[in-house]
């Protein structure tokens, strides 16, 4: 993405799923932030195969997932995935890069409602999602090994997105 006005997001954590950059069999999203969207470039390969030449919708919608939880930068809170659709529109070819881009639709208290577009570089829209995330407390992570730098992360100001 080389739009110098976008801003550079940190991983979750060096071995996420979708954006750790030490996880052998990651999505290694880079994510940047928008305005009120964050946005990354993928471009899903011979790992993520589904059909033959064609992308797997579980790694779609793991790509998808861990998006919305870049969202949470930028809503600063700690919230976990609820409920998570995807809309497959059309196949997502191996090797051809898609941007998908993700933002806050509404929130009704603990309710943080998401939703996310999946666009390639040809201008085709190939997926959709929606989710639902509940922000939960920092305790929910805590007996799982989380600690206080990677749950920090999720709580600084805006300005620091
Ligand atoms: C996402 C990142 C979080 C960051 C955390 C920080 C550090 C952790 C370290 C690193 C993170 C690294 C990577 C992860 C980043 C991104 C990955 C993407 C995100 C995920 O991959 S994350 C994993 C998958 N995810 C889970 O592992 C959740 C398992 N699950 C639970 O742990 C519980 O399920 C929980 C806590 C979610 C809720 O449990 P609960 O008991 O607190 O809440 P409850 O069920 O009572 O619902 C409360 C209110 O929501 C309403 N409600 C419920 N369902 C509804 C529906 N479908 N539609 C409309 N309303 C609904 C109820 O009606 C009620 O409403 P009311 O309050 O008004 O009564």
């Amino acid at each position: 993405m080389a739009d110098p006005s976008l801003i550079s997001l940190p991983p979750h954590h060096p071995q996420c799923l979708g954006c750790g950059p030490d996880n052998p069999a990651g999505l290694h999203l880079e994510v940047y932030r928008d305005g009120d969207s964050v946005a990354t470039d993928v471009a899903f390969d011979a790992r993520h195969r589904g059909a033959p030449g064609l992308a797997h919708g579980g790694a779609i919608s793991a790509a998808c997932d861990d998006l919305f939880g870049f969202v949470l930068y930028l809503v600063q809170e700690i919230a976990v995935t609820r409920t998570l659709t995807v809309n497959y529109l059309a196949p997502v070819p191996l090797g051809q890069p898609h941007r998908i881009t993700a933002r806050l639709q509404r929130r009704q208290g603990r309710r943080l409602h998401l939703e996310a577009t999946g666009t390639g570089h040809d201008g085709v829209t190939r997926f959709i999602a929606e989710a639902l995330f509940l922000v939960v407390d920092r305790e929910h992570f805590t007996p799982h090994g989380a600690d206080a730098d990677v749950l920090a992360m999720f709580n600084r100001p805006p300005e620091h997105c």
